[in-house]
């Protein structure tokens, strides 16, 4: 069944899904009964597409490729140009929203904005945008629910890997009382990196050349793109209403290679840690690097793998191990919460 599709965003993530989408048309079709269209692209800097029929992704993707914007797409009958996110929302014919801007770590806009309109406009809303869930969970999705629609959220924890799917579903009837792990892709990357004797400036670059990093690395290297994950664990995995500033948040930004040093000349590695336990009625919820010895199972995770562990009372501590960033990946995310919304079972 045609499921149509807006993106707003067409960077790495976006880019991503719509490869995935031209190379895997007919295996999801064939296989899955998924037949996702891409009617419309909103970018401010790119530019945007509307076609109540669907775009043609090669061409879209190849317009960006050669010359960094969607102008060299063709013209067709039918298709609009120029259309900004908000009149993509509104007046496409888009059953859902894809919502894959820069993540804002302060006010989590536009998104926040993004998701109530669609919302209102009775749109589904599926994102790896980690503001809205951060910031807003409660309010959106109460919101979702009045409006009878569905929000799908699967990449903005650990990418492509079931972070959230995978406790709700899977380890559904258990309580979970800690949730622990390294959360964020680029920094265990640098950190690899500096390990193998890069300095941490040319282990970054290369993060963002992969498409890992942030639209602004400060997030990354300073800890709010692990601290906003933890909120989302604690929300949505451990029905907690942990708010931002509850977790304290410590960076990887002052670790110098004597640190790496250091800890590889006692056994020990660093790596960023996030985590939530609950204690009582409490949550303690922290991000920040730790020296963990090479025997412990978090310390093998390597470049920009994650891992995070669910501490559950009836199955004991269960880990999920994957990508934790990616282009393919985190378009693999969303697809994964399309085809869950055109079964109806999200
Ligand atoms: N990359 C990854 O591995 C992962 C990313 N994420 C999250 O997914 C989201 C997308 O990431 P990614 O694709 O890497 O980021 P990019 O920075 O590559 O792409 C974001 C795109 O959104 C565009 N944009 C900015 N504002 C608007 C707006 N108001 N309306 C429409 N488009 C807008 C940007 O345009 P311009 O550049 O022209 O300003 C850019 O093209 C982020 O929120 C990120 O945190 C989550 C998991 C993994
Ligand atoms: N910048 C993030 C991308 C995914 O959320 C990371 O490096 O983990």
């Amino acid at each position: 069944m045609e499921h149509r599709i807006a993106l707003l965003g067409f960077g790495v993530v976006g880019q991503g899904l719509a490869e995935i989408l031209r190379d895997k048309s007919y295996a999801l079709r064939s296989g899955l009964g998924f037949d996702g269209l891409i009617v419309a692209i909103s970018d401010p800097m790119k530019g945007s597409l509307y076609h109540p029929e669907g775009l043609d992704l090669s061409q879209a993707l190849k317009a960006v490729k050669d010359t960094g914007t969607l102008d060299a797409y063709p013209d067709t009958p039918g298709l609009i140009r120029g259309w900004d996110s908000f009149q993509t929302i509104r007046e496409s014919n888009a059953e859902t929203i894809v919502e894959i801007t820069f993540t804002d770590v302060k006010t989590g806009q536009p998104a926040i904005d993004h998701c109530r309109a669609a919302f209102q406009c009775q749109k589904n809303v599926v994102m790896s945008n980690k503001g809205p869930v951060a910031l807003a969970y409660q309010e959106l999705s109460q919101l979702a629910k009045e409006k009878g629609v569905r929000w799908g959220y699967e990449g903005t924890v650990m990418s492509g890997t079931p972070a959230l799917r995978m406790p709700i579903v899977a380890l559904a009837g258990n309580e979970i009382s800690e949730v622990k792990g390294i959360l964020n892709g680029t920094t265990n990357y640098i950190l690899t990196k500096m390990e193998e004797g890069y300095t941490y400036e040319d282990a970054l670059k290369e993060a963002q050349s992969l498409g890992y990093a942030e639209a602004d690395p400060t997030s990354d290297v300073e800890g709010y793109d692990a601290q906003y994950k933890v909120v989302i664990l604690a929300n949505v995995v451990m029905n907690t209403p942990l708010k931002r500033d509850q977790v304290s948040c410590d960076g990887i930004s002052s670790l110098t290679p004597q640190d790496i040093e250091s800890a590889r000349s006692q056994g020990k590695r660093w790596k960023l840690i996030g985590r939530a336990r609950k204690e009582g009625e409490q949550v303690v919820a922290s991000v920040a690097p730790e020296m963990i010895p090479v025997t412990d199972p978090l310390a093998g995770i390597m470049g920009a793998t994650n891992a995070v562990t669910y501490d559950c009372d009836l199955a004991g501590p269960i880990t999920l191990v994957g990508a934790g960033a990616g282009r393919k990946e985190t378009g693999f995310s969303i697809l994964i919460d399309l085809i869950n919304i055109a079964r109806e079972q999200l």
